[in-house]
């Protein structure tokens, strides 16, 4: 073993954990099947979203960004000295996490560090991670690993810095455009969430104990962070927003407002020339984010005559995959028992990294049991 190696026992395994998206146009209904399963869905709203994916040939681009991650960080850890196996399992296409864990099993995996390529928390970016990962290692039976995950990292450096980077180079490609980049808006998007799962998000954890809303502060906090750090490079004040993009659910359930689009409708009311989008609630470039964002968005704005620009997600941005090295190295140091430096920008503490009960808690089935919680 390399001397100058970090340590990263008590581990012998990292397990990256995604959303997963069809390949084919065979693989579309199925998928979206397994993704709305018991969740209140209405049907036009799935033909609607089935027509996005088959316009890109029935095959999201997730799967190949998370093979594309694995790669990088298989160089990234190998070039530090570390030697953890990577896995990875999504939650709703192959290859499934059930498949994973009992892959895991089978090589005699003891105990792995996961990440979810999802950085904030809510239901859907945590929790029902977490109650997948049960069912998974129930299914993996005796002999499943032990698993623990890093914390949520929407405020780690590493993750924030690539969007700062993303929105200069936005605002000097809109210049070179001819618009006046000093009057140019940012506009923060993120998934959509029904409003009752940001109330219940993060309910009970860190410094928030009872408060919930954890969803919205910390997409706050980044778009914060990130407005600032552009203001400081560009020495130019903009104005910002939150809004949100994606929502699915029936109509007379709230979600999470102001749409991407309606907000566009205001700016340019309001005398905006051009925008700039930063997709803040993503980790890659997915469906999301080139359907939602880079084509209805994207001609929301040709319609409203403002010149439009959109920000790369993190992806395999080579901070982004040395954030992910540092934060498997800290889980570790504090399964030892350590207390090791965590690295954040913004306003809010790092994250909790094991859930209290009822946090995000799952609505339709609270007693769904979860890994990963304070109660196992
Ligand atoms: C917070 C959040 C994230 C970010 C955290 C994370 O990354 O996990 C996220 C990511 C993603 N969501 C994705 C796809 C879908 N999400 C859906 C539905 C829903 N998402 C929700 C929330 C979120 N979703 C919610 C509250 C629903 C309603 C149903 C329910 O209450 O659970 C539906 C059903 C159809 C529709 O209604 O849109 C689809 C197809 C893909 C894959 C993209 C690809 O294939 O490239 C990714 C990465
Ligand atoms: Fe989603």
């Amino acid at each position: 073993m390399d001397p100058q190696a970090p340590d990263t026992s008590p581990y012998d395994a990292f397990l990256l954990i995604s959303f997963g998206g069809p390949e084919r146009p065979e693989d579309v209904v199925p998928f979206l099947e397994n993704v709305t399963r018991g969740r209140g869905i209405p049907r036009e709203r799935l033909v609607e979203v089935g027509e996005h994916y088959f316009s890109f040939g029935g095959r999201s681009p997730i799967n190949d960004q998370n093979r594309d991650l694995i790669a990088v960080l298989q160089l990234e850890l190998a070039s530090h000295g570390i030697d953890l196996p990577i896995y990875w399992g999504n939650r709703n296409w192959d290859p499934y996490l059930t498949d994973t864990l009992a892959t895991m099993r089978d090589d005699g995996v003891e105990r792995a560090v996961c990440l979810f390529t999802s950085a904030y928390t809510s239901y859907s970016g945590c929790r029902q991670y977490r109650e997948n990962l049960y069912d998974a290692t129930t299914a993996a039976g005796d002999g499943a690993p032990r698993l623990d995950r890093v914390r949520h990292y929407f405020n780690h450096p590493g993750f924030v810095e690539p969007f700062v980077d993303g929105a200069v180079a936005a605002l000097e490609q809109l210049k070179r455009d001819g618009y006046d980049s000093d009057d140019t808006r940012l506009v923060f998007v993120t998934h959509s969430i029904p409003d009752a799962m940001n109330e219940a998000s993060g309910r009970g954890a860190g410094d928030d104990a009872a408060t919930g809303g954890a969803y919205v502060r910390e997409h706050r906090d980044v778009a914060d962070v990130i407005a600032a750090a552009v203001a400081a490079r560009t020495a130019t004040e903009r104005p910002y927003e939150l809004v949100y993009c994606s929502r699915s659910g029936p109509p007379q359930v709230p979600w999470l407002e102001p749409d991407v689009n309606d907000h566009l409708e205001t700016l340019a009311d309001d005398g905006a020339a051009s925008v700039v989008l930063l997709p803040i609630g993503f980790v890659s470039d997915h469906m999301e984010v080139i359907y939602d964002l880079d084509t209805e968005a994207k001609a929301t704005a040709e319609r409203l005559g403002l010149g439009f620009a959109r920000v790369p997600t993190p992806g395999v941005d080579a901070r982004f995959v040395t954030a992910i090295r540092e934060l498997i190295v800290e889980r570790a140091a504090q399964a030892r028992g350590e207390t090791p430096d965590q690295p954040v920008v913004g306003a809010l503490p790092p994250s909790w990294t094991v859930c209290p009960v009822g946090c995000c808690a799952n609505q339709r089935d609270p007693e769904r049991p979860a890994l990963l919680g304070s109660d196992r």
